[in-house]
């Protein structure tokens, strides 16, 4: 097991992440939107992302985000491969995920000092992580995996490691209360904040009003 010392996630991106407490995920088609939506998400509240690796838009848009808003704590999401996290380290990422659990992924950011946070929804998937040095998990996907109650459970046993997670997969408005009231939980993440038809829309308006619903439910639980 990696000492604590050297965990996937540096201190620094674990208190963003804890503080912002939600990650607006995206999925961007066209590089003309990724500084509207971030400007979006911004005025609304949010100032951490993941980019998802889904589109060939998505270093490009990274890009330009990290250019012109650098105050946006940029994650990058879907890294699946070795090469991935060297091309999202290279643009400038603050932090990476993935869906799932690879430990050649995970061993790939500790090298290159890229603060790494893996997929887990079964007990195997955290001692997976865990002895790959992560202690800020991703729980994906939440709700069809048994959302806050599976995540209570399933985190018993790890819990006095100090394990935080971050929902994502089906969080939405109508459930997000229940996963921040819970001291499992670091953020919760979904793409209903800057739907990809939103963005597509250009519907700027929408995504800054929905950011802002959560922001100010986040605030009212954390405080
Ligand atoms: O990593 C992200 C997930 O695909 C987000 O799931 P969601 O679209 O249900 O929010
Ligand atoms: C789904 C997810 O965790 C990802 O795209 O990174």
């Amino acid at each position: 097991m990696y000492p604590i010392e050297q965990q996937a996630m540096s201190p620094e991106i674990i208190s963003k992440v804890n503080k912002a407490g939600i990650i607006g995920m995206l999925i961007i088609d066209e590089v003309k939107h990724a500084v509207p939506v971030a400007k979006a998400l911004l005025k609304g509240g949010i100032n951490t992302i993941e980019l998802t690796l889904r589109t060939p838009a998505a270093l490009d848009a990274a890009k330009a985000i990290k250019k012109e808003l650098p105050e946006v704590c940029l994650g990058f999401g879907t890294v699946l491969t070795v090469e991935q996290v060297k091309a999202v380290k290279d643009v400038g990422a603050d932090f990476a995920v993935s869906p799932g659990c690879n430990p050649k992924i995970i061993a790939e950011a500790h090298k290159l000092g890229l603060s790494f946070s893996p997929g887990i929804m079964t007990p195997t998937d955290i001692e997976m992580a865990v002895e790959q040095g992560c202690r800020v998990i991703k729980y994906f996907p939440a709700e069809s995996s048994g959302g806050m109650n599976h995540l209570k459970n399933m985190g018993a046993p790890y819990q006095y490691l100090g394990i935080k997670y971050i929902p994502l997969g089906g969080v939405n408005m109508s459930n997000a209360r229940g996963y921040l009231e819970s001291d499992l939980i670091s953020a919760i993440g979904g793409s209903w904040i800057a739907k990809r038809d939103l963005i597509l829309a250009e519907n700027w308006d929408q995504i800054t009003a929905n950011a802002k619903e959560i922001t100010d439910l986040v605030k009212e639980i954390r405080g």
